[in-house]
């Protein structure tokens, strides 16, 4: 979008946005709005605070308005169709700080996390990198996507794309499995709204079971394998 009176600017809500907008409205010497969930009328949005624990309704009397959206609360808008001008962006020569050097893309055979409809995360209590081929395979099974929680990635056991929560790829699936996770609320973000989540920890007391939908206190590493084989035999 175009910077100027009467503009608005909308990324969606991700590390790059969050890199990106505060600059961009810096520059502009405008407060930013981040994390809106809905539109209300030209000025004034809802934004979510606290990984959604708190949800605001916020003004904003800014000419120039800088936010970044949620894109799971709102639909896929039509790619065609609309009345906006669309105009090419000026060159900008490099100031010569930095290099592009190349963009290496992950390819795996399973879904995208952000449009996979089933998820299935592991968590620190997975315990090393190798086990999650634990939840390779159950993942297999469901033809779900698999995710970590910040713990998880921060010691090396997935890579750091596969990061769920406020820090992550925020994806509210229709099936969400906890394996080895407390639930602290940074990591349910927005994973607390999936449709059906389930649970497996050996502490009855972990916060994840506030928000399961089914809920199975027990060892992962004798569950999960369990699970795996029963979806193998349901094929
Ligand atoms: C500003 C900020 C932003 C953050 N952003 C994110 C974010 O985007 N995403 C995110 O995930 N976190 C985020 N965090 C971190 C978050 O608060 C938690 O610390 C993290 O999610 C915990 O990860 P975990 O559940 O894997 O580990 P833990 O909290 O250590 O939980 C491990 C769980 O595994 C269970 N367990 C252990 N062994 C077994 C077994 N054999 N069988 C069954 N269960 C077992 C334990 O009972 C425990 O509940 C953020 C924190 C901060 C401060």
């Amino acid at each position: 979008m175009k910077l100027g009176e009467e503009d608005g600017n909308m990324r969606r809500t991700s590390s790059f946005g969050e890199n990106l907008l505060p600059r961009v409205a810096g520059k502009l010497d405008v407060s930013q709005i981040s994390d809106i969930i809905q539109i209300k009328s030209p000025d004034t949005f809802v934004r979510t605070l606290y990984a959604g624990k708190i949800i605001c309704t916020v003004k904003c009397e800014e000419k120039v308005k800088v936010f970044s959206v949620q894109g799971t609360a709102f639909e896929t808008a039509a790619t065609s169709g609309g009345n906006a001008s669309v105009e090419n962006a000026p060159t900008i020569s490099p100031v010569g700080l930095s290099e592009w050097l190349h963009q290496t893309l992950l390819k795996n055979d399973w879904p995208h996390l952000t449009s996979a409809k089933s998820v299935v995360c592991g968590g620190l209590g997975l315990k090393t990198r190798e086990n999650f081929k634990l939840l390779y395979d159950l993942a297999e099974q469901l033809r779900a996507s698999v995710s970590a929680t910040l713990a998880a990635v921060n010691a090396g056991f997935v890579p750091k794309d596969l990061l769920v929560g406020e820090r992550g790829k925020n994806k509210t699936p229709k099936l969400y499995v906890a394996v080895g996770i407390s639930g602290f609320m940074q990591h349910l973000a927005e994973i607390k709204d999936s449709k059906t989540i389930v649970a497996i920890n050996e502490d009855p007391e972990a916060p994840i079971f506030q928000v399961a939908d089914l809920g199975i206190v027990a060892d992962l590493f004798k569950v999960v394998p369990e699970l795996t084989e029963l979806l193998k035999k349901k094929r």
